[in-house]
């Protein structure tokens, strides 16, 4: 059965983000069920729910891997995601970070960067195009965000767990993109790591919309943004992290797991 939708749905022209509606079956099984969920130009949003609850075909959604068998999917209030396919809407500045991490582990942390930052050009030509004293800037002010300003010229491979994502999501930043999809970042991170990756997701959020799904509650209380849980394709509940944890409905689902 759909659950009814919380709120009503906003403006598109308001939302940088707009799904309405949304369902995505797979043979007959809705992996999302009339989903509907908004996002504001320069918010940072945590999806939470529990295993399958459809938070990565969300993701698949929005980027054009999936397409919906009906709702609505907008971008910036009047550009249709179902009709875009996945380049399309990356070039619009959507960025996705998936899970594992896969940067060159044979290059140094900087011309990761610099691979990041030719973007579809072949790796061999990438690693010996010059850079122009703009494109050095950017790179340098990426690696001190990510900080890994000190590590540049150590090779990928070398880095941490954690270091090996920053310099992914450095990877994203060089793109510049509008929003940043981010796919449980603190996964198998030190309790260090996963309080610098908040703080560095705060950071990117001074300039980027960002979604992030996460499992780690440790690390969704310090990002200490809006939540919304999503179970059986739709949304749950929405609101700070004490609310949606003092919510009946969300006690249960993650109780029935
Ligand atoms: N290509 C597919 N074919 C069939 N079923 C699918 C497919 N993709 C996802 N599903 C199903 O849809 C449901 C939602 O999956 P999804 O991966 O979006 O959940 P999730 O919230 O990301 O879960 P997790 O936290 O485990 O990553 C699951 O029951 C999954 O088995």
């Amino acid at each position: 059965m759909a659950i009814p939708p919380l709120h009503a749905a906003p403006e598109r022209g308001d939302t940088l983000l707009y799904l309405n509606g949304v369902t995505v079956s797979f043979d007959g099984f809705k992996a999302l069920n009339s989903l509907s969920l908004f996002i504001t130009a320069g918010e940072m949003r945590a999806i939470i729910g529990p295993n399958g609850a459809g938070k990565t075909t969300m993701m698949d959604v929005i980027t054009g891997k999936t397409r919906p068998q009906s709702g609505d999917v907008y971008f910036n209030g009047d550009i249709d995601l179902t009709q875009l396919d996945e380049a399309r809407i990356a070039n619009l500045g959507i960025g996705r970070k998936f899970q594992k991490p896969t940067v060159f582990e044979s290059q140094s942390v900087f011309d990761n960067l610099k691979l990041a930052l030719a973007g579809q050009r072949r790796v061999f030509e990438s690693l010996f195009f010059r850079l122009s004293s703009e494109q050095r800037d950017r790179i340098e002010s990426v690696l001190r965000t990510v900080s890994l300003f000190e590590k540049r010229w150590a090779l990928a491979g070398s880095l941490s767990h954690g270091q090996k994502q920053w310099l992914e999501l450095g990877m994203l930043l060089m793109q510049d993109p509008e929003v940043l999809l981010v796919d449980e970042p603190a996964a198998g991170m030190t309790d260090a790591e996963t309080a610098a990756t908040a703080e560095l997701l705060k950071e990117i959020n001074r300039k980027h919309t960002v979604i992030v799904v996460e499992h780690d509650m440790v690390f969704v209380r310090a990002l200490g943004v809006h939540v919304t849980v999503l179970h059986e394709g739709s949304v749950l509940a929405e609101g700070s992290l004490d609310k949606v944890q003092a919510n009946q409905k969300v006690i249960e689902v993650y109780l029935g797991r």
